[in-house]
């Protein structure tokens, strides 16, 4: 209900109750005086004051009845009426009952609207008239005209005065009433207002946590009344960043807003969404009696998420990993299903996103897992357990060594060598790949230059870029900074970066690696085939290689699709006149076909596997040269 409704019920309560207690007044007034005169045996006097008192009963019907104005009418002009009939029957304007009228004009001041007000002040000056004038025209006996005259005048200008000085007080009043209703008014709304920022998300208008933390207790406790089941989904996008990185942060709230407008479509009106904080919703499915029902709205919100959505005139494609946890089986407190919603959405990305899955025991020791190996990685970053192992890329025409790619390995001394497959994307996830892949490239760098001293002064060295070095480290200070301390000549260094990282189709990032390119140091797509489809970035990006993904040259001997795809990469870098590396060439037929489809260069372990740094510079120093293709066949 309003307050301001509130407001007008209260008053209709108290005006009720002031009509009521004058009119009681009233009441017992004239029947006191009734009394007195009735011993006096003045019966006319008694009439009319037991008339008027009869009459407050009929008044308090109408008051009950709600016309409470029309009430407090009946009651001052009644009392008015029977004031005028004692002092007409008694002293006239002379008698003691004129200081009632007064008392009466206070009344209307308070229970009458202003119209009503003066038509009973009019009404009493026209009774003190009449007293006057009957006095002096001799219609009523008992007083000497002579006086009279100026015991009307008298009486009209203090009813007159009282009367305006009732109204001016009563009028000051219900003004400083308005105000401090309309005060009241706004200082409610206000509050309903802090009451619901601090509830609701600015953006999308959803509840916050904290109100989403209150609403979904609620919910758990009418669930363990009534015996059944709440679900709590937890909702993270899988692409909100390059969404926010790409085409800006505005176009990242536009997202954000679309998404929760799915989200709430998704559900029931009886649900409960809310935004748990960045790219994250929590949902709440309530009254559930199996979670079948769960596991159904799960997949309706991923196929709501993947229409594309209008982002800045542009279509944008989606996706997101829900993380389930249910009341009472994984938790009894909303941050016990929180924490458990949370963990299993994590193993939905690790499920490859776009997924859901309900938490379990196992979920729990696979993630606390991660989180393990994540904190080991965290110590090995600042104890220095990381090495180098390096891989010789060959030029496939000439047969000449051309360098080597530098590939991390951690050292664990409890787990052994580990190798970068395992760990890469932990670290890129924890955000360890920052200070992990700065050390990588000034080791790179450091040895490069300790072996262009010893003579190899042609080969070069390449380094691998992670996505999460470019959004969220400073790569191009890092690479400076490497190649400053080390002294390492730029065009002995080439950098690989994945398809992913060329999403980023931004201006910035264009003009980064420009700059990088430009510094003499050769920028390579690593994976080249698995990524990206879109293939106009190619002309964008100033890049000099393109790395096929060792996954179709592995099956270039096994069937034709690889062999065109191959084939298809090789001609599109020629045309734009770029070189073209094979990686994971492992047999002398999958090197041959290359050479034969005019690919440079290639690197695999038909050659050499990727080796620790000592016997990397022996195997250099050894000058060794691949065996010409036509003299094998
Ligand atoms: N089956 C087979 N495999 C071959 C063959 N030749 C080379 N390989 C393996 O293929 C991977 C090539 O590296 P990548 O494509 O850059 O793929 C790398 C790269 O994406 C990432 N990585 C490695 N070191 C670093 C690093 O320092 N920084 C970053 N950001 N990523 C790294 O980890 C991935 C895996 O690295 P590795 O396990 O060292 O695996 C290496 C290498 O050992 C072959 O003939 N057959």
């Amino acid at each position: 209900m309003s307050n301001t409704r509130l407001d007008d019920m209260e008053e209709a309560t108290i005006r009720s109750r002031r009509v009521f207690q004058f009119a009681l007044l009233v009441f017992i007034a004239f029947s006191g005086t009734a009394a007195q005169y009735g011993l006096q045996s003045r019966w006319d006097v008694v009439l009319s004051l037991g008339l008027g008192a009869a009459l407050m009963l009929p008044s308090q019907w109408l008051n009950h009845r709600g016309h409470h104005e029309a009430a407090a009418g009946m009651v001052l002009a009644v009392a008015t009426l029977s004031l005028f009939s004692i002092m007409w029957f008694s002293d006239g304007l002379r008698d003691s009952s004129l200081l009632g009228y007064p008392v009466i004009l206070i009344g209307a001041g308070q229970l009458l609207r202003p119209r009503h007000f003066w038509l009973l002040l009019a009404f009493m000056l026209g009774c003190v008239v009449l007293l006057g004038l009957g006095t002096l025209n001799g219609w009523r006996t008992g007083i000497t005209p002579g006086t009279e005259l100026d015991r009307l005048t008298d009486s009209v200008s203090i009813l007159l005065i009282n009367g305006f000085l009732v109204w001016f007080l009563t009028y000051d009043m219900q003004n400083a009433l308005v105000r401090l209703r309309a005060q009241i008014a706004r200082f409610h709304a206000s509050e309903k207002n802090l009451t619901y920022l601090a509830q609701h998300d600015g953006l999308t208008r959803l509840p916050n946590r904290i109100l989403g933390n209150e609403l979904l207790t609620e919910a758990m406790r009418v669930a363990a009344e009534e015996k059944n089941l709440v679900a709590m989904l937890f909702v993270d996008l899988d692409n909100f960043k390059d969404v926010n990185d790409s085409l800006g942060h505005s176009a990242g709230d536009d997202f954000l807003v679309q998404v929760a407008q799915r989200l709430r479509e998704s559900v029931r009106q009886t649900d409960i969404v809310c935004r748990q904080g960045g790219d994250e919703f929590l949902i709440g499915l309530t009254g559930l009696q199996h979670p079948d029902a769960v596991a159904k709205v799960s997949q309706d919100i991923l196929q709501k998420m993947q229409a594309p959505f209008q982002l800045r005139g542009i279509e944008v494609l989606a996706s997101c990993s829900i993380g389930i946890a249910l009341y009472p089986q994984h938790g009894n407190s909303f941050d016990e299903l929180m924490r458990h919603a949370d963990l299993a959405m994590y193993h939905a990305k690790e499920a490859g996103r776009n997924t859901f899955r309900f938490f379990s025991e196992d979920i729990r020791s696979s993630v606390t897992e991660s989180l393990h190996l994540i904190s080991s990685l965290r110590q090995a970053v600042t104890q220095e357990e990381f090495v180098l192992h390096y891989q010789p890329v060959y030029d496939l025409h000439s047969g000449r060594l051309l360098g080597a790619e530098a590939l991390v390995r951690w050292q664990n001394p409890k787990l052994g060598m580990v190798s970068p497959g395992l760990f890469i994307t932990l670290a890129e996830k924890s955000g360890l790949i920052v200070d992990i892949g700065q050390w990588v490239l000034t080791e790179a760098c450091r040895q490069m230059q300790a072996w262009r001293q010893e003579g190899a002064t042609d080969l070069f060295v390449s380094v691998n870029l992670s996505p999460v070095q470019f959004s969220r480290g400073n790569v191009e200070a890092v690479i400076a900074q490497a190649l400053r301390e080390t002294g390492l000549d730029p065009r002995q260094l080439e950098l690989e970066v994945t398809e992913s990282t060329l999403i980023h189709d931004t201006e910035k990032f264009i003009t980064t690696l420009g700059r990088i390119q430009h510094s003499g140091i050769r920028m390579s797509i690593d994976d080249f085939g698995t990524g990206y489809s879109n293939l106009s970035y190619l002309q964008r990006f100033p890049v000099h290689k393109l790395k096929i993904d060792q996954s179709f040259v592995r099956r270039l001997m096994q069937g034709q699709k690889d062999v065109a795809m191959v084939s298809a990469i090789i001609h599109l870098a020629k045309s734009l006149q770029l070189t073209v590396t094979a990686e994971g060439v492992e047999n002398e037929a999958t090197r041959e076909a290359l050479t034969r489809m005019g690919c440079d260069q290639a690197q695999g372990y038909l050659f050499a596997r990727p080796m620790p740094a000592k016997d990397f510079e022996a195997y250099w120093r050894t000058r060794p040269t691949l065996t010409p293709i036509s003299r094998q066949i």
